[in-house]
């Protein structure tokens, strides 16, 4: 097969998949998509990430750059930010470049810019109830995750639960838990200000990418910075 047929190929099957995304966004600002990243891609990140030498993750922390702290009673994952040397990296920021320009082209969402980080939780950690956003404070938009782990059963643990708030009534609201197992090639997507959610302690090594979209590079606003 030629090259640019098997571009337009992959890019087809990645067009049904951003545009369910982009359909998930608008009718409940999150989606959840099993085993929906590219199979040759989640088999590079899960062999990259299962080959980074544990020097190349530190421990994470919380909070914006003049008083980022690590706190184990918030987060207890370690995490190496994604740079692009390497092939695994590469295809991964490719494919995160691709998505935004389809969702800003559906969303008008002014996605400008993409971080992300490797993320491995040993057994027992865990990530505490938190939003990866604040409404007028940070410029992170809309938060991706994907998971790395091959069969993953729910006695597992290590579930994202994500909170969804429900308006009962006019002055009532509640929220809705929506658990995702962290399966190989899960993708979640979702508004950073909107969700708060949490990452259950897991009973196995969990790997994930958490990564985010951003309206611009302001790094003075930058949550778990990656310096
Ligand atoms: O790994 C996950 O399921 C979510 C991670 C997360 O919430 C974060 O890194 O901000
Ligand atoms: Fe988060």
């Amino acid at each position: 097969m030629s090259l640019s047929l098997a571009q337009s190929k992959n890019s087809g099957v990645d067009s049904a998949l951003f545009e369910s995304i982009a359909k998930d966004v608008i009718d409940k600002g999150y989606s959840i998509r099993p085993y929906a990243l590219p199979i040759k891609l989640t088999h590079l990140l899960s062999q990259h990430i299962i080959d980074l030498s544990s020097d190349k993750f530190k421990r994470a922390g919380i909070g914006r750059v003049q008083d980022h702290m690590i706190n184990d009673f918030i987060r207890t994952d370690e995490i190496s930010w994604i740079i692009n040397d390497n092939e695994a990296s590469c295809a991964w920021i490719n494919w995160t470049e691709a998505l935004k320009v389809y969702l800003n082209r559906r969303l008008f969402l002014g996605l400008f810019s993409f971080e992300s980080h490797f993320a491995h939780y040993a057994k027992g950690d865990f990530y505490k109830k938190h939003k990866d956003a604040f409404r007028g404070e940070g410029n992170r938009v809309l938060s991706v995750v994907v998971y790395l782990n091959q069969q993953w059963v729910a006695s597992d643990g290590g579930e994202l639960v994500i909170y969804d708030k429900k308006l009962v009534d006019s002055v009532v609201s509640n929220y809705n838990k929506i658990t995702v197992i962290p399966n190989f090639g899960t993708i979640v997507v979702f508004l950073s200000e909107e969700f708060p959610h949490e990452v259950l302690p897991a009973k196995r090594d969990r790997y994930s990418i958490a990564g985010w979209f951003r309206l611009n590079n302001c790094i003075a606003n930058n949550l778990d910075p990656p310096s």
